[in-house]
């Protein structure tokens, strides 16, 4: 199985949806009316950016049957009160959509087709058959800041993730560790996409070539660098600096949002990601799926705190012990038996 025209789709409907994304971002940013606080602009492109996803990837894929488990569902556009926001998503999704060339002839949706296709999310995934796996923005809370976030979208095939697609509209395409000029920072938009067994490639957002991407060679900690959330309610930031003084790690962390962490360590801009999630949070698969394959297919190794490879196939959660780690295979074994002691001593300090 190749999966090729997948690929191709997934990439046109996460470009797509990553620049509606970007529009309702800069509108965002430059708005004096919205506080930071309201929700309804991450709100507006979150829904959009499933129902441009949902479908181009129908569009382009009309002979496959269609599952697609998602973030969002339309309950609250359904109601009274959704309406105005239901209308403002139509309009930004017949923008985007009118706005490829692809797509000019294609009659305007309308608000029904709009919550037919964000409906389309609804499947619960699982060990059989094909399941298409979106988080439409990935890291709201760095939107909203004007910071990291994602658009992840992959392919489960009989329960394993087959194919993936992160598109990172902030990331540099420049590695984010090496002090470059300002000016090669200032260029931001990645693709990055991986195929199972094909390794993985990153372009720019806009359009250039692929280049094939290896995760860091590195192989002493404390040449490496690592990644965790900005946001230190979704992470433990004390674990993950305990961690690191075991590995000797002498790097502060670097925290950015979102799923950018998998595509910016494939690259080899860091070679740890640590998540240790606060206790009772369930990940969810598509939080991961699309960044799984993303660093797997570059040559790095994704597991959870007790080395297990992650299982995407039982639904729409992962059933984790513990939290999340990704590093190049010489350092893995380093780095579960740090992340092993940290845990021990934080149990036993309890
Ligand atoms: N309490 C939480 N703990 C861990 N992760 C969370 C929590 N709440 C939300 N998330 C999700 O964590 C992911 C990103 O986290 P981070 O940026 O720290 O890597 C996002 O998928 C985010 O949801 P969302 O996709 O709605 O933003
Ligand atoms: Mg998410």
């Amino acid at each position: 199985m190749t999966y090729d025209k997948e690929l191709a789709a997934a990439k046109k409907a996460a470009s797509l949806a990553a620049t509606l994304c970007q529009k309702v971002q800069k509108a965002l940013l430059q708005s004096d009316v919205h506080s930071k606080s309201d929700k309804s602009p991450v709100t507006v492109a979150d829904y959009g950016s499933q129902a441009v996803v949902s479908f181009v990837l129908e569009k382009e894929l009309p002979t496959e049957l269609f599952s697609l488990v998602a973030e969002e569902d339309t309950g609250d556009l359904r109601t009274e009160s959704g309406q105005e926001t239901l209308q403002r998503i139509t309009k930004l999704v017949n923008d985007s959509l009118g706005n490829e060339e692809v797509y000019a002839d294609t009659p305007s949706l309308s608000t029904e087709d709009v919550l037919r296709a964000i409906d389309h999310g609804k499947s619960e995934g699982g060990a059989v058959g094909r399941h298409w796996v979106l988080d439409p923005i990935d890291g709201t809370k760095g939107f909203v800041r004007g910071d990291q976030y994602a658009i992840a979208l992959a392919l489960l095939d009989e329960g394993k993730v087959v194919l993936g697609v992160l598109a990172c509209p902030n990331l540099p395409l420049a590695s984010i560790n090496q002090h470059s000029s300002e000016s090669s920072h200032d260029k931001v938009g990645c693709l990055f996409f991986a195929k199972v067994g094909e390794g993985t490639y990153m372009q720019s957002l806009d359009g250039s070539s692929p280049v094939k991407v290896h995760v860091s060679a590195i192989a002493n900690p404390e040449e490496a660098s690592f990644f965790e959330s900005f946001e230190a309610a979704h992470s433990l930031h004390d674990l993950s600096s305990s961690i690191a003084k075991k590995l000797g790690v002498k790097a502060p962390p670097v925290r950015i949002d979102s799923q950018a962490k998998y595509g910016a360590l494939s690259r080899g801009d860091g070679a740890i990601y640590l998540r240790f999630p606060h206790k009772g949070y369930r990940e969810k698969i598509w939080d991961h799926a699309a960044g799984c394959i993303v660093v797997t297919e570059a040559g790095g190794e994704v597991t959870d705190a007790a080395g297990n490879p992650l299982d995407f196939s039982k639904g729409k959660y992962l059933d984790l012990d513990t939290g999340i780690i990704v590093t190049n295979k010489k350092l893995m074994p380093s780095l579960l038996k740090a992340v092993r002691a940290s845990i021990e001593e934080k149990v036993s300090s309890l």
